[in-house]
């Protein structure tokens, strides 16, 4: 069938230059397009969305009675017994001035028993992150509420506590962050206790300039360019003694290491906190401004269930003024850890 004149013309003026120019310019800009709006956040929740009164209410007898080792307070008359907060405005004040907040025990002994079960069963799915195998060297499993999978209760409320936290987060008004969006995504992690497995100094936050990732790979880290607060509940026995604990770079450290660097004679000081990944342990921190690694584990497997909350993308220009701050800030600290 012959094709119409306007047409036969109009591909005779074309030259193959122009032709490929044409795809190459198409499949740039669906290149582009593609990486731009790549995100596992697209059913991302509001804090309020994700308010769960046990993180901050009311203690009645009967959870207290399967909370607690002193079962025997079940026995009190009193249906309410006091009001306790897991996360409380000092918590906050004291996130906003070190990066980081350490808070024990915040699930009940049959709660984190329930959960470290559950997540040992499902250590057999986990696979290996897709990160370098230089840089992790454990196995993960990204998790959600509403997965079709049966977490069983105890883990499900572990989800449900980190995904509050923002809740609280803005209702005692964590001045470093605002407008939080709350993944459903936790991550499940576990690190075999063979002494090597580990991962390397990091930050949660990708900081990197679009200078040096280059437009594509900038695109692509959306995701982790607006984390702000990394959430870690530790699912391990709560006396763990030693072996892959999480260490916290800051300048709120309280713990000097020497070492040698590969290259210098001269040693460089590195100031850190080590943070033991003992059961029911949460840890809250600044994910632009934390760097922390895991070491290796030695005694028995070590779980962590993790949830990175993010920052509303709805004021860009405000955020490369702050993401300026924090490269400052960077470049500030790391003057002070050569200087000891
Ligand atoms: O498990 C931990 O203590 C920290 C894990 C971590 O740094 C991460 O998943 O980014
Ligand atoms: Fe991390």
């Amino acid at each position: 069938m012959a094709l119409p004149p306007v047409i036969t013309n109009f591909l005779r003026k074309i030259s193959i230059d122009v032709a490929a120019l044409s795809i190459i310019t198409v499949t740039a800009v669906g290149v582009l397009c593609e990486a731009a709006t790549r995100t596992s956040l697209g059913d991302a929740q509001s804090p309020r969305e994700c308010r769960y009164p046990p993180l901050s209410s009311i203690v009645t007898r009967g959870e207290w009675g399967r909370a607690a080792p002193l079962g025997v307070i079940s026995l009190l008359p009193f249906r309410v017994l006091f009001r306790v907060r897991i996360i409380s405005s000092p918590h906050v004040r004291e996130l906003e001035k070190n990066n980081v907040v350490v808070i024990d025990n915040v699930l009940s002994p049959s709660t984190l028993r329930y959960a470290r079960a559950r997540v040992e069963s499902l250590s057999a799915i986990m696979e290996p992150s897709p990160n370098d195998a230089d840089v992790r060297q454990d196995v993960i499993l990204s998790i959600k509420e509403d997965d079709e999978y049966d977490y069983g209760d105890a883990l499900i409320h572990c989800i449900k506590l980190l995904r509050g936290i923002p809740y609280l987060l803005d209702r005692f008004d964590y001045v470093t962050s605002r407008s939080h969006v709350v993944p459903r995504q936790c991550q499940l992690a576990m690190y075999r206790p063979d002494g090597s497995a580990a991962y390397v100094r990091h930050l949660d936050r990708c900081t990197l300039p679009m200078a040096e990732m280059g437009l594509l790979g900038w695109l692509r880290a959306s995701d982790y360019r607006h984390r702000v607060v990394t959430a870690i509940l530790y699912l391990n026995s709560p006396d763990w003694i030693e072996g892959g604990e999480l260490r916290l770079f800051d300048g709120a450290a309280t713990t000097t290491t020497t070492v040698a660097t590969a290259t210098a004679t001269a040693a460089v000081t590195i100031k850190h906190t080590d943070i033991v990944p003992s059961g029911g342990k949460l840890v809250l921190f600044d994910s632009s401004r934390v760097e922390h690694q895991v070491l290796a584990s030695l005694g028995e497997d070590r779980y962590a269930l993790t949830c990175c909350h993010r920052r509303q993308l709805d004021n860009i220009t405000l955020y490369a003024v702050n993401d300026a701050i924090d490269a400052r800030q960077y470049a500030f600290n790391a003057i002070n850890e050569q200087g000891g």
